[in-house]
This record gives C-alpha cells, structure tokens and sequence, in this order.
C-alpha cells in the first residue's frame, strides 16, 4: 500500500529517536525561510474581566506559512501570569460538568475537576479506613459505568487517562457531530479568543494577505472548542476539523506546557505537510484555506515545558491564586503534559 504523504511525514515523527527537527519551522530558534511577516493591523487587548495583563505586547510579531495561506502563527505573546492562568483554566475550570471529558462515558465523574480531586486526595492522603462520609462520596462519583471498568478510579490515575473536554456546544467524537447540547463557554477564555480573532482581522478594503486574514473578528464568537491533554507519548492522527457548519471563521488555537511538532498539511493526505515546533504560549490560527486543511501532532516534546511553569514556587503572587490548588501541583503536571486549547465559530 503507498503511504500517504501525511502519513510518512507522521511516521518520521513517531518513530524518530531522537527527533529529527532540521527541517521544522521553529520560531523560537531562528527567523525561517518557511515564514513571511505579517503585520498586525489592530492591538491585542487584554479581556475587560482579567484584572491583569494577558499580553506582553499589543502588537507582537505575527507570520504566516508561505506554503500554507492562511495559517498564522503568533509566537508567546503571553505574560507568564496568563499562561498560567490559562493552565488554571484548562485543568480546574474546564473539565467539568456540563462539559464533557473523553471519561464520561465510562466513570460517573464529580462536579469538580480531576486535577483538583487528585490535588485533594493527596492532601488527605489518608488511607480509605479513616475518611468521612462526604470523602468518601467524592471517590465514589469515579464510580466505573463500564463493563472495562470494574473499580472505581483513583482521581490522580483518571487524571492521567483525561484526554480532552469538550467546551460550548458538545461535540460527539463517536458520531463526529455536534449533539444539539451545549454548555456555556468560558467566558474569559471566550474574550480571549475573540480578542485573538479581532488582532489578525486584515484592516478593511485592504486585500494584502501579509496584513492578516480576510474574516472580520468583531463577528467571531467561540461556539465550540476542544481542550486536549497530551501526555510525553500522546499524539493526535492527521484529520480536518470540518464538523462545524460554517468554516469561514478562524480556527484558534493556544498551546500551554510541553512543545510539539504540529503537521500542516493540504486538503488532502498527499500534500506533504510542514512540521512546526509549537512552544508554550504559541497561539496558532487556522484561517481561510487552512482552514480546511490536514493537520495532527506526531510528538510531544519532553522537557521542553519553561520554568516559569514548571518551577514548584513560580504563580504564588499570581492573580486569584488563593481560589486554586498551590501552584506545585500546576508545576508536576506541566512538566509532562501539553495542553492545547481551541475554539471554533460554527454558524
Ligand atoms: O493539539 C493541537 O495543537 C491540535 C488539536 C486539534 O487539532 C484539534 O483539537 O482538533
Ligand atoms: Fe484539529
């Protein structure tokens, strides 16, 4: 059988020990061939809610791929503080009730996070003798719903199996649609997103793609998105997000933790896709033709996540820190974990 472009670009990826990153796109190390400048023709802006600065510049340089129209890449423009306030709510706000994990369909998850259910539980560390009624109900609610399943899990051991949750309208990943329920998206993450979509707007009448993408960002609004967790051995297989009913908005994607290689590919598997380094911060926007193009994560990065988020003591100061676990707990799991967070416009 011949092997697809796409596919023998994933399997360099996979299989190569130590990875292969010459011919990858990495904005961090050097200014590349595969990009141009653009410019960025309106400011950044920080959300009204957020009670400090999210960037670090309101106008921080901006490229698109020349072999890709349309997929545009900011490099870290974040603060550290905002990257870790993202890192809050991607572990502890967003995987929830009524958001929905890739667990629910096989343990009865609690109102609360994993994450904070296992920072919890190791608090307690108690032996399961001594526990109180009320703890004891909150290990019960990771009951198993499943035949698989025959124990209930432990929240650190769900933790690790936790692979995505769904924000907005919930998408059914057995059905690949999206059900007709929906669970409000965050709204901070949802200004942020659309503060993203308003920045990389191309300014009026002008019809110069270096100065940005054609979809007016005043009109975006974050429908549907996608949390993933990947752990050091995780990947995502090449697909097109093409579900949504409407695909003229920007795609919007930020990375937080361990650094990747993302593959950009064409509308089909035989185009031959680039490979960029994603680092933390990384805010990545799939737009007009992109938008309909191939793309997946081969490889996670090990030890690749910055110290700021890594470091045990790093975030103490850190706005709202008092309202979640201590920032040690974030450090652990961010030292091997990438966490991607994107939302889509669907109608
Ligand atoms: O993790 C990433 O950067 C890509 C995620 C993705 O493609 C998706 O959720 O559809
Ligand atoms: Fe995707």
């Amino acid at each position: 059988m011949i092997q697809t472009a796409f596919r023998q670009a994933e399997k360099k990826y996979k299989r190569g020990q130590p990875p292969d990153l010459n011919n990858a796109v990495d904005l961090a190390t050097s200014a590349n061939e595969a990009v141009r400048d653009i410019q960025l023709a309106y400011d950044l802006e920080s959300p009204a809610t957020t009670t400090f600065p999210l960037f670090r510049q309101r106008r921080p340089p901006a490229y698109v791929l020349r072999d890709h129209p349309g997929l545009l890449l900011i490099p870290n423009p974040f603060t550290d503080e905002a990257q870790r306030w993202l890192a809050r709510k991607c572990l502890c706000d967003c995987p929830r009730p009524p958001n929905r994990t890739n667990l629910d369909a096989f343990f009865s998850l609690p109102s609360e996070s994993l994450f904070e259910l296992a920072v919890d539980a190791e608090n307690r560390s108690q032996p399961i003798v001594n526990r109180s009624q009320a703890d004891i109900q909150r290990s019960d609610v990771t009951l198993p719903k499943d035949k698989f399943y025959t124990q209930p899990g432990s929240p650190s051991s769900l933790l690790e199996r936790q692979r995505w949750c769904t924000l907005g309208l919930q998408y059914n990943w057995t059905t690949k649609e999206y059900d007709r329920g929906s669970s409000p998206f965050d709204h901070e993450l949802d200004s942020l997103m659309r503060a993203i979509a308003i920045a990389i707007t191309r300014p009026n009448g002008t019809s110069d793609p270096s100065t940005g993408n054609e979809y007016n960002g005043n009109s975006f609004a974050s429908e549907a998105g996608i949390i993933n967790y990947y752990d050091e051995r995780a990947t995502m297989a090449g697909h097109v997000d093409k579900t949504e009913e409407k695909m003229d908005a920007p795609l919007i994607s930020l990375s937080i933790g361990l650094s990747c290689v993302y593959l950009i590919g064409g509308t089909t598997r035989d185009t031959e896709p680039t490979p960029i380094v994603l680092h933390s911060g990384d805010i990545l926007a799939m737009c007009g033709e992109s938008r309909m193009a191939y793309h997946g994560v081969p490889l996670v990065l090990a030890d690749t996540t910055p110290k700021f988020l890594s470091c045990p003591n790093a975030g103490v100061d850190d706005y709202a820190a008092a309202m979640y676990p201590e920032w040690h707990y974030f450090a652990e799991y961010l030292a091997n974990h990438r966490i991607n967070c994107n939302a889509r416009k669907c109608s």
